[in-house]
């Protein structure tokens, strides 16, 4: 398998590490180092399968000049930003000060994100919009909770938070937009959602996608999937016509297992 390819439009599989927590700075530049010697033996082709890692704040100095000194291909982004630019907003993070560092990528409204810290699908809107002032690529996460789940109304809640977290925006804007399915009962659970059920709302988004702007930029968009994602599930998941990639959380804490995830490839021939 290669880019999910329809009609004109290529979208080049992305796999993504989530740290969250974890990881101080020290730390993380080992798993950095250790991620980047391992693709390199297995001669990864970052062409072909893109990977970011999404480090803690207090690690982003420190990745981006292992990654520019060291030239590697591994891109990188925060897991949150302000929606505010600068001012008095203690403990929050501009996009400005992200773009500096030379993040690719901002995850915004993190279910985490969205459940201990109260984000709203508006100030989610609100940090969509900041990521594109400073040209980074928003990756918008979204997804039902187990509740939704069970009564049968996970695809309609999804596209609301969808709908609601890019209202206002228009495609020119959006370019380049990556959205990220994680239902929350899969995220660190163990629970993983099958095949199916990640194609089902990876095709639901993207319809919804044609309908809120242009067929050609639903096809253009990158759709991956997030929840307790392995390289032994990893495969199957991403077999699905609309998933282009994976939000990986606690398997990209090993350099090893995340590098397999990375090759999801391989176990499609190896399997
Ligand atoms: O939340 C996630 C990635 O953003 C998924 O986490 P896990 O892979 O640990 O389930």
């Amino acid at each position: 398998m290669t880019s999910k390819t329809d009609g004109n439009f290529d979208r080049t599989p992305l796999i993504a590490g989530n740290w969250k927590m974890n990881m101080d700075h020290a730390q993380g530049i080992a798993l950095l180092q250790k991620l980047a010697w391992t693709l390199k033996d297995a001669k990864h082709d970052f062409q072909r399968v893109e990977v970011a890692v999404f480090p803690p704040f207090t690690d982003l100095r420190s990745v981006q000049s292992l990654v520019e000194g060291d030239g590697l291909q591994i891109v990188y982004g925060a897991q949150d930003l302000s929606d505010q630019d600068s001012g008095a907003y203690t403990g929050d993070i501009s996009g400005e000060f992200l773009a500096k560092l030379d993040c690719t990528y901002a995850l915004v409204g993190h279910s985490e994100r969205r459940t201990v810290h109260h984000e709203s699908d508006e100030l989610c809107r609100d940090k969509v919009r900041a990521a594109i002032r400073h040209n980074l690529t928003p990756m918008l996460c979204i997804g039902e909770g187990l509740d939704e789940r069970q009564s049968g109304n996970h695809v309609a809640f999804t596209l609301e938070q969808l709908r609601g977290s890019l209202a206002d925006l228009n495609e020119q804007e959006l370019e380049g937009l990556v959205v990220a399915y994680e239902p929350v009962w899969a995220i660190g659970t163990g629970e993983v959602a099958g095949p199916e059920d990640a194609q089902e709302m990876a095709a639901a988004i993207r319809e919804e996608l044609g309908k809120l702007y242009s067929e050609d930029f639903a096809q253009a968009t990158r759709i991956l999937y997030g929840g307790s994602v392995k390289s032994s599930n990893v495969a199957n998941i991403l077999g699905g016509a609309d998933v282009d990639g994976a939000l990986v959380g606690g398997a990209s804490l090993d350099a090893e297992e995340f590098a397999k995830i990375a090759r999801f490839e391989q176990h499609l021939l190896s399997n």
